[in-house]
């Protein structure tokens, strides 16, 4: 029988369990698969005498994760505890440094570090695998990395944080209130231990800045993020959105431009019928576009323990019949540093909304603050009268350049009749 190649599991939560679950039901098939049993030989975890639902007999267990690294009979250290730094760094690196392959699902990880860790493994002959760090379930780093190889990749953007788009979803289907459809991403193992990570945009903008090395060739840059959360997403400006034929996405975008690579994760409108507006719930899309190919979407679960650990699994066969790529699709020590381009220098359509002192000439003065930075206006809603109170007004721009938006926005801001900090959401016509 051909030797089995085994692992050791570092986290044994929403993914580590998925993993787990899917190398037992699946055995024969991954086994015919890839020519070779792929077995559990090991495992880490916080607390040994929890209760997994799953059965831990005949494995190892470790108290410490990075012993897993030593132990002889782990060819592949598995890392789903997650954390940019501290213990996850600690056991990658150690592994590596041991001659162990690793796959992980830990995006704040490589997005920190990545550069530095594909250059430890590569120098090696390792693989350093991470399809589960970006959208989950959808092979986008495998579809990127090798399918569009032979593209210039001018733009990718899309939806990469399941959490999020949950949230969206059931905002505007349900009318449900943020923190309480929150608590329900949390409990159906979508959110990230800190789910701050999740609604302040942080951890797209990890996948953002994965993604981004795997379409430009860069090193990666997380630094160089433009990032924005949904914390100030009304279930108001769901409903203008609607009204207006858009969605509200948390949207990553990561684009070739003149002056550099443009790297932003932000609220934005999208049309209703465009892939990005028709993705709901958990689910993340991607779109790719090459100079070739043109564009092409990926869309599937982006979270949950089924999903993700599909994708470990997946990067584990790879690992068995011996296919190997450079971990961001050019050597490592290829990976070049490119200038970034900053918001400031995107052009676009705005959507506005405001919450203002229901009195004459108010709305001029706001024109007039617009006219003055040279933001045409598109379209203008007002509904409603309430005469001496606080009114929504909402406006779309013309195509405008984000500094001037935002010079004009600081001044309509300042207006006396201007009565919360206004809402600005970008429009993304895809
Ligand atoms: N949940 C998802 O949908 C999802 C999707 C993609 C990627 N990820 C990533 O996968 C990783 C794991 O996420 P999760 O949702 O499974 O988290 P989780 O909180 O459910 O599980 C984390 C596991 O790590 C263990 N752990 C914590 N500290 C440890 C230590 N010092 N030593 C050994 N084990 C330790 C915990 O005991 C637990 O078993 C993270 O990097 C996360 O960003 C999660
Ligand atoms: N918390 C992440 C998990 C998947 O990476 C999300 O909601 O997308
Ligand atoms: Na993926």
């Amino acid at each position: 029988m051909a030797k089995p190649l085994k692992i050791g599991i570092a986290g044994l939560g929403t993914v580590g369990g998925g993993v787990l679950q899917i190398l037992r039901r699946n055995a024969d098939l991954l086994e015919t698969r890839c020519g070779r049993p792929v077995v559990v030989t090991a495992v880490s975890a916080r607390s040994r005498g929890k209760d997994r639902g799953a059965d831990l007999s005949g494995l190892r267990w470790y108290d410490d994760a990075a012993a897993l690294a030593h132990d002889p009979e782990v060819d592949v250290v598995c890392e789903l505890i997650g954390g940019s730094d501290g213990v996850a760094k600690a056991l990658v690196e150690t592994a590596l440094a041991n001659g162990r392959h690793v796959v992980t699902a830990n995006k704040a990880l490589l997005a920190r570090h990545g550069t530095a860790l594909a250059l430890a493994a590569e120098s090696r002959g390792l693989t350093l695998a991470y399809e589960a760090a970006v959208a989950g379930g959808i092979p986008v780093i495998k579809g990127l990395r090798e399918g569009l190889a032979a593209n210039r990749v001018r733009e990718v953007h899309g939806i990469l944080n399941g959490t999020c788009n949950y949230i969206l979803t059931e905002m505007r289907t349900t009318g449900r209130d943020f923190a309480d459809v929150l608590a329900d991403a949390q409990r159906l193992g979508y959110a990230e231990a800190d789910p701050g990570f999740d609604i302040d945009g942080v951890d797209a903008a990890h996948k953002l800045a994965i993604l981004t090395a795997v379409a430009f060739g860069c090193q990666v840059d997380f630094d160089a993020v433009h990032v924005e959360g949904i914390r100030h997403i009304s279930s108001l400006d769901i409903q203008y959105a609607d009204e207006l034929g858009y969605r509200i996405r948390l949207l990553a975008i990561g684009r070739r431009t003149e002056r550099g690579i443009e790297q932003r994760v932000h609220p934005c409108m999208v049309p209703v019928g465009s892939p990005i507006g028709a993705t709901d719930g958990v689910f993340n899309a991607v779109v790719a576009d090459g100079d070739f190919v043109d564009k092409v979407v990926l869309v599937g679960r982006g979270a949950g323990a089924g999903p993700t650990a599909s994708a470990v699994v997946a990067d584990l066969l790879d690992i068995a019949q011996g296919r190997r790529t450079p971990t961001f699709g050019v050597p490592a020590e290829r990976l070049v540093p490119l200038p970034a381009s900053p918001i400031d220098s995107r052009r676009g359509r705005y959507y506005l909304r405001l919450m203002v002192v229901d009195r004459p000439g108010v709305i001029a003065d706001v024109a007039a603050l617009l006219r003055d930075h040279n933001v045409s206006m598109e379209a203008f809603l007002q509904r409603g009268r309430a005469p001496g109170e606080a009114v929504p007004v909402v406006l779309t721009t013309h195509e405008t350049d984000e500094a001037a938006m935002q010079r004009a926005l600081a001044q309509i801001g300042a207006l006396d009749t201007v009565l919360e900090p206004p809402r600005l959401i970008r429009i993304e016509d895809f």
